[in-house]
């Protein structure tokens, strides 16, 4: 049997037998009063899409150390308090490989955004959000991120665009939220 651990974080995730570890990835957002601080991906996964700042949690890094670095490397905002409030299970049909997505919020930050290599940060109002131009999952959670709620997901895409199947539930503390290993749908998709 093969267990591959991660360090930090509240859960230890492990791999199932011949199963590749889940990607772990940060996703956070900057908010004030009506406004949400967006970037514009310029490169790589997403690229052509808002959404929050993050990225890969690196070996031996917690995933909050983790999620308060990409934001710093992306936005140039400093924002050592995150709070965590959502979890996101991506399974992207025929990769056997989920990503998981750790979604982070704050209202308290220093500094100026600013333009990085990867993402062109912008704030919009909260009527505003450019949904069309996000990743699709979005539209399915903003909501409950913006009413200060925790949240699990878990979304299945076919390719890049189609959600095909999804859960989404409010949940009363995200640090208890099982983390899934590898697909969990078994319907048969023909
Ligand atoms: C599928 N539906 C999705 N919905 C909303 N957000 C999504 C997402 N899928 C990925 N994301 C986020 O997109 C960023 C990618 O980051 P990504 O560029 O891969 O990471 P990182 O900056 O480490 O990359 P490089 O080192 O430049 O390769 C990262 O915040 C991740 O949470």
């Amino acid at each position: 049997m093969t267990y591959s651990y991660f360090k930090g974080d509240n859960a230890r995730s492990k791999a199932r037998d011949g199963m590749a570890p889940n990607k772990r990835l940060t996703l956070a957002f900057v908010q004030e009063a009506g406004r949400i601080l967006l970037g514009y991906k310029k490169r790589g996964f997403g690229c052509g899409r808002w959404n929050g700042f993050g990225g890969k949690v690196h070996d031996g890094e917690t995933v909050h150390a983790g999620a308060v670095r990409e934001l710093e490397e992306e936005s140039a905002l400093i924002a050592p308090k995150l709070d965590k409030v959502g979890v996101l299970m991506f399974e992207f049909l025929g990769d056997p490989q989920l990503m998981e997505v750790h979604v982070f919020t704050t209202k308290h930050y220093s500094g100026t955004p600013s333009e990085s290599e990867e993402m062109r940060p912008k704030w919009y109002s909260l009527e505003e959000i450019p949904f069309k131009e996000m990743w699709p999952d979005d539209v399915y959670w903003f909501p409950l991120m913006l009413k200060g709620k925790h949240f699990y997901g878990y979304f299945t895409f076919k390719g890049m665009n189609d959600i095909v199947d999804y859960k989404l539930r409010e949940v009363e503390n995200i640090h208890d939220v099982p983390i899934p290993q590898g697909p969990q749908d078994t319907t048969c998709r023909g």
